[in-house]
């Protein structure tokens, strides 16, 4: 949708398209609609990525534990909402092997017993060879640097969400 239409929505549509910008995390939707304070999709983001960097780090954690894990339960139980179905289907998480579904299962216990909350990555940037590489590496960082990696994600895969939602305004013809 275009931006004027975005601007024009009330609060009911607004969550309607934008609440699960952040996954199962309405509020950020809902405080960014309150402020009114975009006038572009750039402005949007920004709302979004501010909010996000505003929390306080158990609060940043929280929302990272609304994510579903790659390739977990709510993976194997069709529980994913879309957004997540076609990020991990993409990151290619809903074809793996036995065997890399057990390695990814693995070191998902293993990162959440190390961090508190479960592995975040933009699906839509990566492939499945990428995230195991960014999951071993990432497994051995401080957990407040891990916990900025993981919340810059969450960014990307908002930007990425707030793309398809949002068509970016064409430059006026000359
Ligand atoms: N644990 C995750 O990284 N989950 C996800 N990444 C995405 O891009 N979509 C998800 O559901």
């Amino acid at each position: 949708m275009d931006i004027s239409v975005v601007i024009s929505l009330s609060y009911e549509e607004f969550m309607e398209s934008f609440g699960n910008v952040v996954e199962k995390y309405p509020l950020v939707a809902a405080t960014v609609w309150s402020q009114r304070l975009f006038a572009s999709i750039d402005d949007i983001e920004g709302a979004f990525a501010g909010f996000l960097d505003s929390l306080p780090d158990s609060d940043k954690e929280g929302v990272l534990r609304r994510f579903p894990d790659l390739a977990g339960r709510e993976f194997r139980n069709g529980t994913l909402s879309p957004e997540s179905q076609l990020e991990q289907n993409q990151a290619g998480m809903t074809r793996l092997e036995p065997a890399e579904a057990a390695c990814i299962t693995a070191l998902n216990t293993q990162y959440k017993q190390r961090f508190g909350f479960p592995f975040v990555i933009c699906g839509r940037m990566n492939d499945k060879h990428t995230i195991l590489l960014h999951l071993h590496q990432r497994l051995t960082n401080e957990h407040s640097h891990e916990l900025a990696c993981a919340i810059e994600e969450v960014k990307k895969i908002c930007h990425l969400r707030l793309q398809s939602l949002v068509c970016p305004t064409q430059p006026s013809p000359m």
